[in-house]
C-alpha cells in the first residue's frame, strides 16, 4: 500500500476499562460483513496476551497481538511497527490491503497517546485516518470505575460513542444513573446499550468526521455543550498577571464530581475569524493548556474563506484542518467544543479575545 493512492483507511480505536466487554464485542463484530478485509490490532497488557485468542480468525480479517506493554505509554513505535508488518504480509500473500483497521486498547490505557501516534507518525498518518473511539462502559461496575479510575473517565471523555455494556445486569434505574453520570462527561457522545456484544457494525465503525455538510453538524454536536461565547474585544485583560490569572486551575464547582474536573463546553464565535489569530490563538492554548485539553473539535469561518474547515484536535495536537462543505457552518458562526481537564471556558474565551486587535479609538 502507498501513500500515493491518496485514500486514507478508517482507523477505530476500541476503548474501556478492564472486563467492560471490548473482546465480546469484537468477537462478534468481526463475523460481520461491514469488517470484511478489515485489520484487528489488540493490544494486551503483559507477556502472555490471551484476548487475540478469543477473537475468531477467518479468512476476512486479520488479527494481529501488541503484547510487549501498555500501547498508550511504552510502545508507541510498536502500533505503527504493527500496522506496517500486518500491511506488508497481506501484500505479500497478494491479499486485498485492508479496508480498515480496529485497534483494541487495554483496560488501563489511556486514549489520547494512541490517538496522537496516529497523527504524528509519519508512516501511520500517510495511510490512516482516525474514524472514531468508541468507549465500552460496564453498566454495572461502571459508576464506581470512573470514580476510582482517571483513566476510565479520560476514555469516557475523548469518546464519540459510549457503548453501555452488561445491560443485563442491572435495573432501569441504575441504567439512567450511568446514563446521566456519562453525560455530564461527555454530553454529545451517543449512547447505546450493548448486551453480549450484540450490536450492529455500523455503530462502532462509521463514526469520524463525515465529508457532508449536514453530518458534519452531528459531528460536532455543539448544542449538547454548555455555550460560552467571546466576549468582545477589549474584554481582555492585557497585563501580564491578567493573563496569568486566567491561567489559573479553574474554580467554582466542577461540571463532574470526578477528581479530573472533567469539563466541556462549546465556544461560538459569531465573527470570521483572521486565519493568524486562529494560529496564534490555538498555539498559545495549545502551549500553556495542552496537557488539560483532552480534546477540540470544531467547524470553522475563516476570515476570506468560502469553505468552513473542520479541527480535530488531542491534547496539544491536531490532525491538518479539512475544508468541508459551504452548508456545513451556514449561519457563518464558527463553533468549538472543547474538552478539558479543569479549565475553565473563560481561559478559552479571554486569550482569545487577548489575540483581537485593539478597537480604533
Ligand atoms: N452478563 C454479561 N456479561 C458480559 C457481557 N459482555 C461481556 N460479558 C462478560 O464480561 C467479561 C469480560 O468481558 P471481555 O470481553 O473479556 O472484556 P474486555 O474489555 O475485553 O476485558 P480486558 O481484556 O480485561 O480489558 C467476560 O466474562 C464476558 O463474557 C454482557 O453483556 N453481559
Amino acid at each position: 500500500m502507498s501513500p500515493d493512492d491518496n485514500v486514507l483507511i478508517p482507523v477505530t480505536v476500541l476503548t474501556g476499562f478492564l472486563g467492560s466487554g471490548k473482546t465480546t464485542l469484537l468477537n462478534r463484530l468481526v463475523r460481520q460483513s461491514a469488517m470484511k478485509d478489515a485489520l484487528v490490532v489488540i493490544n494486551e497488557f503483559g507477556d502472555i496476551g490471551l484476548d487475540h485468542r478469543l477473537v475468531a480468525e477467518s479468512d476476512e480479517h486479520t488479527v494481529v497481538e501488541m503484547s510487549s506493554g501498555c500501547l498508550c505509554c511504552t510502545i508507541r513505535g510498536d502500533l505503527s511497527r504493527t500496522v506496517q508488518q500486518a500491511c506488508e504480509a497481506i501484500e505479500g500473500e497478494g491479499g486485498k490491503p485492508f479496508s480498515r483497521v480496529i485497534i483494541e486498547t487495554t483496560g488501563l490505557a489511556d486514549p489520547a497517546p494512541i490517538l496522537h501516534t496516529l497523527m504524528t507518525d509519519h508512516w501511520l498518518a500517510h495511510r490512516f485516518s482516525l474514524d472514531g473511539v468508541i468507549c465500552l462502559v460496564d453498566s454495572a461496575s461502571g459508576i464506581s470505575t470512573l470514580n476510582a479510575h482517571r483513566e476510565s473517565q479520560r476514555q469516557v471523555a475523548v469518546a464519540d460513542r459510549l457503548l453501555l455494556t452488561k445491560t443485563d445486569l442491572v435495573d432501569e434505574e441504575r441504567l439512567s444513573r450511568l446514563a446521566n453520570h456519562l453525560a455530564a462527561i461527555n454530553p454529545a457522545a451517543e449512547q447505546l446499550q450493548v448486551r453480549h456484544g450484540e450490536l450492529a457494525a455500523e455503530h462502532v465503525v462509521g463514526s469520524g468526521l463525515p465529508a457532508q455538510g449536514q453530518r458534519a453538524e452531528r459531528w460536532l454536536q455543539a448544542a449538547s455543550y454548555a455555550q460560552v461565547s467571546s466576549p468582545g474585544v477589549g474584554m481582555a485583560p492585557t497585563t501580564p498577571g491578567g493573563l496569568a490569572s486566567m491561567m489559573a486551575p479553574a474554580s467554582g464547582p466542577a461540571l463532574t464530581r470526578h477528581g479530573e474536573q472533567i469539563r466541556s463546553f462549546c465556544f461560538t464565535v459569531e465573527q470570521p475569524i483572521a486565519p493568524e489569530l486562529l494560529e496564534d490563538w490555538l498555539d498559545l492554548l495549545m502551549s500553556l493548556l495542552g496537557d488539560k485539553i483532552l480534546r477540540v473539535k470544531a467547524i470553522v469561518k475563516i476570515a476570506g474563506r468560502e469553505q468552513p474547515l473542520a479541527l480535530h484536535g488531542v491534547q496539544h495536537i491536531f490532525h491538518p484542518p479539512e475544508p468541508l462543505p459551504v452548508e456545513a457552518c451556514r449561519d457563518g458562526v464558527s463553533r468549538f467544543v472543547f474538552i478539558t481537564n479543569g479549565v475553565a471556558p473563560e481561559a478559552v474565551t479571554q486569550l482569545f479575545d487577548y489575540f483581537q486587535p485593539a478597537p480604533a479609538t
